[in-house]
């Protein structure tokens, strides 16, 4: 996939641009994402130069899946509708200026993306569609049988920022546009229906459902997020890993099964699976069902401080080879709980290479932290303090998007192995 830049400066836009063009690497148009501005790119490669001046973050963008091939198609029906409906030229120029450019279809939703300056939630279009009843049905319906035609959409909403502090990362924000994503005789303020939903809820709810690396994904759009950004790491586990085919591994923050269903494509031996939001528990049963993982994979919709129990009442010996801590904006909550397991007794007794195991640590850091390693160094610091009875080295560090200017989602690839084998080979 492509890369975008990310700048918060405005003054470094030109000389970016300039650059581009001179590389015959510019994709038109420069977008806005609130202050910042988003340039786009046809560089593929992570580590082109210019993706590692600290001033601007790089992302990859998907280029058949965001507006930016159809945009041009989108802002003609767009003002072709709104000239139907007899609006002035005045007001259509201010509509199209504040019109969403960006957005990601995940069948059977299109999904809008929301900026303070471009959204169909500005106010020029909450004016718009209060003086023009209906209108918002009709544009919406139209632009999903024209632009969209071919994606088989039923509906379409506005993907808000998710509150931070929900550790379970729920979408409460999510806006419904043009169709309903839960029935209208569902109560959303009933914490039943959050809590422990029923098979009833379950059938009253949209669920989207994408295929990545060949892996069929379901999620309910209005109870669990979804981030297409991770399927480069999916990528990664799919390919990179020769220790995965017959062993045990443990995912502790599973959703829908961003990394799990990767794991079980690979032909893990058990995936582990640990859960808190029964909406997502419920995406990865569809998706262990539709892919036919199902002997394979152990859900446990609970927390993960029950891991080691459930590990212990599993019994048989396990090679637990990898353990993924996919936990935003930091796992550390984890980390203790990952060697915990890793300790057990019925855990890697077998195992008799060096390497016992790669935790893959999700984190958000800061570009400084990473470039000078400090956050790394920290961690393995802290690694060896929580148990002492291994060595750690971090083997790789994948930087996988841009989540605020300067911040990186990584993943850092953690190896943790037999003190035995370094003290006899000494
Ligand atoms: C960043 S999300 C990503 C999950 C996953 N990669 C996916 O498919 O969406 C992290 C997940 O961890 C879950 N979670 C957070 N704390 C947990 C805990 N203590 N035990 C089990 N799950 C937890 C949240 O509910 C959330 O779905």
């Amino acid at each position: 996939m492509p890369f975008e830049i990310v700048t918060s400066n405005p003054q470094h836009i030109k000389s970016i641009k300039i650059e581009l063009e001179g590389r015959s690497s510019f994709v038109k148009p420069i977008t806005k994402e609130g202050d910042l501005t988003i340039i786009k790119t046809t560089i593929n490669d992570p580590n082109d130069p210019l993706f590692v001046d600290s001033r601007y973050t790089a992302r990859e963008y998907n280029a058949s899946q965001s507006a930016n091939l159809n945009s041009t198609g989108l802002v003609e029906y767009v003002h072709g509708f709104l000239k139907e409906q007899g609006v002035d030229e005045v007001k259509v120029k201010e509509l199209l200026n504040t019109m969403p450019l960006r957005y990601t279809i995940y069948p059977p939703l299109l999904l809008f993306n929301y900026s303070v300056q471009r959204s169909f939630k500005h106010a020029t279009w909450t004016a718009f569609f209060g003086a023009y009843r209906e209108s918002s049905d009709k544009l919406f319906n139209g632009m999903l049988e024209t632009v969209f035609s071919s994606n088989k959409l039923t509906n379409v909403a506005i993907n808000m920022p998710i509150i931070e502090t929900d550790i379970q990362r729920r979408p409460f924000n999510i806006l419904p546009l043009f169709g309903d994503l839960i029935d209208k005789s569902v109560d959303l303020n009933n914490d039943k229906l959050w809590e422990s939903p029923s098979s009833e809820d379950f059938s009253k709810t949209l669920w989207c459902h994408v295929v990545q690396n060949g892996i069929d994904q379901y999620w309910a759009p209005a109870f669990t997020m979804f981030s297409r950004g991770n399927v480069k790491e999916k990528k990664r586990i799919l390919s990179e890993y020769v220790d995965i085919e017959g062993n045990d591994v443990v995912d502790l923050y599973a959703g829908i099964g961003y990394f799990t269903l990767s794991y079980l494509k690979r032909k893990a031996r058990n995936v582990f699976c640990f859960e808190l939001n029964p909406w997502s528990v419920e995406g990865l049963r569809r998706g262990i069902a539709k892919n036919k993982f199902a002997d394979r994979a152990h859900v446990y919709c609970e927390n993960n401080e029950n891991s080691i129990t459930r590990i212990l009442e599993y019994r048989e010996d396990l090679t637990i080879r990898h353990i993924n801590l996919g936990l935003l904006p930091s796992s550390r909550p984890g980390w203790k709980l990952a060697l915990d397991i890793l300790s057990l007794p019925n855990v890697n007794a077998s195992v008799e290479s060096p390497l016992l195991c790669t935790l893959h640590v999700h984190e958000n850091i800061h570009i400084e932290e990473l470039n000078n390693s400090s956050f790394v160094e920290r961690m393995l610091t802290e690694l060896t303090a929580t148990q002492p009875t291994f060595r750690y080295t971090a083997a790789h560090v994948e930087k996988i998007k841009t989540f605020a200017p300067d911040v990186w989602h990584v993943c850092i690839d953690v190896e943790v192995l037999s003190l035995d084998t370094q003290l006899s080979c000494s």
